[in-house]
């Protein structure tokens, strides 16, 4: 047996330059575990809390102090002594009997914070991990219910090469255009194939709008001066072509819709970043259908991710319905990773695919309990980043581990993003012939 000795959570930065919770989690033989959590941007309301202090002064954004001294003053001293194997029980003590806030969804987390809490979550299942001796995606499938796996699957990664939305500072409404090989034959490969493309885009970007539209997003995609969505595709179409990939890939979308929809007069505002806006580039949910169904006629979309606002779940169920067939409707602000909204969506075939942030959650027990509800519908998944991240690779671990088919996270350049990218080449070096690549997705 494995026990908890210590537990120190401290802020760090993540990689905008906000405060983050990191935990150190010391075991009884005196290993350390660390984790760290990401932060959103363009966060779902029906997330649970990350919990942040209120003042603005000491960086730009708000402080986690708060979210800190819960992890040390609260719930270090009920950890301690316990069993790290027990993630479920561990997850739930915090979840249940030390937060205990809840709402129409379900547990909340706003007394200790989503965040406070799944830093412990992440670090437990790292220590139980180490004292079984098994590499941390092994251990997450077995927390999956999937014992003595032999065979393993490397993701198909989604490069988020052009970045739009909350993320950048240039008129494109869209948040993400992405890209996946999934002609390579191995992740490695991808993932070449992938700096391929991102530096073939540079090249484009730079020849159509000159140098300066080559400074980048939060996740290391560019933002060029554009705010046309078919402008952003073609760039990308062009990039790939030059790369010499035609035919070996797939684009994806991320909307992120719930930023440009306006509740009162139930338009999406396609041109909402930009002052001078003349109004005409505003849609009912109706002509966004159309406008989607138009574009994955014309280039070979793999998915689309938040189409619609985090409440229009008839125009989810619209567009599902009528192009679901052919691409993947991918919720993030529609699920948050939320046991009770995957039921929902399934329920409204309001989608067909989850996209899988565990700090939506807030513990691990929660993310693969999610993940589960929708893998029994049929649903993909795809594992996903936030726009604030840390070095902490935990979702390489965990797409391999619990075998969903897609994971993005971000542009393939970035330390933070490329050190969940590395991770999975050193995962599929270590499985060596036992890994498959892109299957399932
Ligand atoms: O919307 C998203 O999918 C994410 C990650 O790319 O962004 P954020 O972390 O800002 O919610
Ligand atoms: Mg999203």
């Amino acid at each position: 047996m494995a026990t908890i000795k210590d537990i120190k959570a401290r802020e760090i930065l993540d990689s905008r330059g906000n405060p983050t919770v990191e935990v150190d989690l010391t075991v009884d033989n005196g290993q350390v575990f660390r984790a760290a959590v990401p932060s959103g941007a363009s966060t779902g309301i029906y997330e649970a809390c990350e919990l942040r202090d209120g003042d603005n002064h000491r960086y730009l954004g708000k402080g986690v102090l708060k979210a800190v001294n819960n992890v040390n003053t609260i719930i270090k001293p009920h950890l301690i002594g316990k069993n790290v194997t027990e993630q479920e029980q561990l997850d739930k003590l915090m979840v249940e009997q030390l937060d205990g806030t809840k709402n129409e969804w379900g547990w909340c987390k706003s007394k200790l914070g989503a965040n406070a809490i799944l830093a412990v979550s992440m670090a437990v299942a790292r220590a139980a991990a180490a004292h079984k001796n098994l590499p941390l995606y092994k251990y997450l499938s077995h927390l999956n219910g999937q014992d003595n796996l032999t065979q393993f699957n490397l993701p198909l990664p989604f490069f988020n090469v052009i970045n739009g939305g909350k993320h950048a500072g240039n008129k494109l409404a869209f948040q993400e255009f992405m890209f996946t090989p999934c002609g390579a034959s191995n992740f490695a490969e991808g993932l070449r194939m992938g700096a391929e493309v991102y530096h073939n885009l540079k090249k484009v970007i730079e020849k159509k709008y000159g140098q300066t539209a080559t400074n980048v997003g939060d996740e290391g995609g560019f933002a060029p001066d554009t705010s046309n969505p078919d402008e952003a595709l073609e760039l990308l179409v062009e990039a790939i072509k030059k790369a010499g990939h035609e035919g070996k890939i797939k684009i994806s979308m991320d909307v992120a819709a719930s930023e440009f929809y306006d509740a009162k007069t139930k338009l999406y505002d396609l041109d909402f970043k930009n002052s001078n806006s003349d109004g005409k580039h505003k849609l009912t949910s109706e002509q966004l259908v159309e406008y989607f169904a138009n574009l994955v006629s014309k280039y070979p979309i793999f998915s689309i991710e938040d189409p619609f606002d985090q409440d229009d779940w008839a125009a989810y169920a619209q567009l599902t319905a009528r192009i679901g067939n052919q691409v993947k409707i991918v919720g993030d602000d529609l699920l948050v990773t939320n046991p009770l909204r995957a039921e929902k969506a399934i329920q409204e075939k309001a989608c067909n695919y989850l996209l899988l942030k565990v700090n939506q959650i807030g513990t691990v027990t929660e993310a693969i309990q999610t993940y589960q509800i929708v893998s029994k519908a049929n649903f993909g998944t795809m594992v996903s980043h936030r726009s604030g991240e840390t070095e902490d690779t935990f979702i390489a671990d965990l797409v391999v581990g619990i075998g969903a088919a897609t994971i993005k996270t971000g542009a393939p350049c970035r330390s933070e993003r490329l050190a969940k990218y590395n991770q999975l080449i050193r995962i599929e070096e270590e499985l060596g012939q036992n890994s498959t690549y892109g299957k399932n997705h």
